[in-house]
């Protein structure tokens, strides 16, 4: 039966995803009350700008006061698309305390906070939800923390970022610049407020860290995620890929050790084969893979960002937040029980593809091998091409520790015949 009395929802941010909620929540707002059992009612708009015009939304709804909207206390559900640290925690918990639940997309401040936020969200019998801060559109996060909490995850891996992944995608297949094709996701409303947490990588730890949290039931910050952006892929870079059958992707990958006994978490630009499913995923698209014990391979695929995809993972979790309101329950909160460390880089074991300048002259091939060797890391493949005295030489390795790795590269700077390393680059998906 439908309860008249409806449910309040405060909207903090009104900006790319905010304004997209708004419009969502009132041209769907029959159905969502018929889905829900109570109609939904968008009770305030905390905005930075009130001057705006914002069409669809009722002017004596805007305020700049978003502290005394989620202290009002007649307020349900608090859904926070503001992002970055502060004031969106702060705005979080009071909103707590304040007897109203939360929906949030912002992965940076549930990468860094959100054992606080859980645990301040459990406190006061409160759920908070963000399916949106994890690859968009894609249902993810809910998959993981309900459909797979029945299966053990061992591995999570995927493209997260659909900025990055616009740019990568654009360099490869246009020939775009960085620059340009970064402006473009911009306009498009991919980007971070600050471009550099995507490009950096920082918005994909970010996203790995929680992934790699629910996957494993157990707590990843995102200062336990090694990560490297995008911003040092060359077009000679994905030439090279090309020569391998492969592109350039900067992906998210969690896994639990062969021993259990330990996780780890990275973002990094990687090669994979043109013939992976994610050298497919274009534009802002998301796809990411999880394996696990029972399920086996599982691929989830779809819109990672712009407006609308994440205003509909908004809304997924505003129903859900709504419908547990209703029968006076909450949703599952943070499991972190497993309390498994995080190893660091040197325990990856991976695929490397690595470019170095070399002098063309007799010997210099054993003696780069002979480093490899010397190291514990088997050689796959080896490419030469010489020009005026100088050659440059395209070793791919099999799969080595990163450590080993490391210790490899270190000592081939040492050569006199190794003038430099072009680039080194892990080779993902095989
Ligand atoms: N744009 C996208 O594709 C996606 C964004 N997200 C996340 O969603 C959140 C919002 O992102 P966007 O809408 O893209 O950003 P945006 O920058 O377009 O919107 C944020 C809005 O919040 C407003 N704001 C800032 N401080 C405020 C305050 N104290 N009170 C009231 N309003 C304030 C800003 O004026 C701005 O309009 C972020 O956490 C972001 O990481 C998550 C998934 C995808
Ligand atoms: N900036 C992010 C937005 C979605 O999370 C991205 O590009 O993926
Ligand atoms: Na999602």
């Amino acid at each position: 039966m439908m309860r008249t009395r409806p449910l309040k929802v405060a909207l903090l941010g009104c900006g790319v995803v905010g304004s997209e909620v708004a419009r969502i929540m009132t041209t769907h707002a029959d159905d969502l009350a018929a889905r829900i059992g109570a109609p939904v009612e968008l009770a305030g708009v905390a905005v930075r700008r009130p001057s705006k015009v914002r069409e669809g939304i009722d002017p004596a709804l805007v305020t700049t006061d978003a502290t005394a909207l989620v202290k009002r206390g007649d307020i349900d559900v608090v859904v926070e698309v503001i992002g970055g640290i502060e004031p969106a925690r702060t705005l979080i918990t009071t909103a707590f305390e304040h007897g109203a639940s939360v929906v949030s997309a912002n992965k940076a401040l549930l990468a860094q906070d959100g054992a606080a936020l859980h645990a301040a969200a459990e406190a006061h019998g409160e759920d908070l939800y963000y399916e949106a801060a994890v690859a968009g559109a894609i249902p993810l996060i809910r998959p993981l923390r309900e459909s797979l909490a029945g299966d053990k995850v061992n591995r999570v891996l995927g493209i997260v970022n659909g900025t990055t992944n616009f740019i990568l995608d654009k360099m490869d297949s246009t020939g775009a610049g960085y620059q340009e094709a970064l402006d473009e996701a911009t306009a498009l409303g991919y980007a971070e407020a600050d471009p550099t947490a995507d490009v950096e990588g920082f918005d994909a730890a970010a996203k790995a860290a929680i992934l790699a949290g629910i996957a494993f039931h157990t707590r990843v910050r995102l200062d336990d995620v090694h990560r490297e952006g995008m911003t040092e892929v060359t077009a000679a870079d994905f030439a090279s890929a090309r020569k391998m059958g492969c592109t350039i992707k900067l992906l998210a990958i969690c896994e639990r050790a062969r021993d259990g006994a330990s996780v780890t978490a990275r973002v990094h630009p990687a090669m994979i084969p043109l013939s992976h499913p994610l050298a497919s995923v274009r534009g802002a698209y998301n796809a990411v893979f999880v394996e696990s014990d029972a399920s086996g391979r599982l691929m989830f695929y779809g819109p990672g960002a712009g407006g609308a995809p994440t205003a509909s993972a908004v809304l997924g979790d505003l129903v859900a937040v709504c419908r547990n309101r209703l029968n006076g329950a909450t949703g599952p909160g943070e499991s972190a029980y497993a309390a498994l460390p995080v190893s660091g880089m040197g325990d990856v074991v991976t695929r490397y593809h690595i470019s170095l300048d070399v002098a063309d002259k007799p010997g210099v091939l054993a003696q780069v091998a002979t480093v490899f060797a010397e190291h514990g890391v088997s050689i796959d493949t080896v490419r030469q091409q010489g020009k005026d005295g100088e050659a440059s030489l395209v070793v791919v390795t099999h799969r080595a520790s990163d450590a080993a790795l490391g210790g490899t590269v270190e000592a081939l700077r040492k050569l006199d015949t190794v003038r430099g390393v072009a680039s080194i680059m892990r080779v993902e998906g095989e």
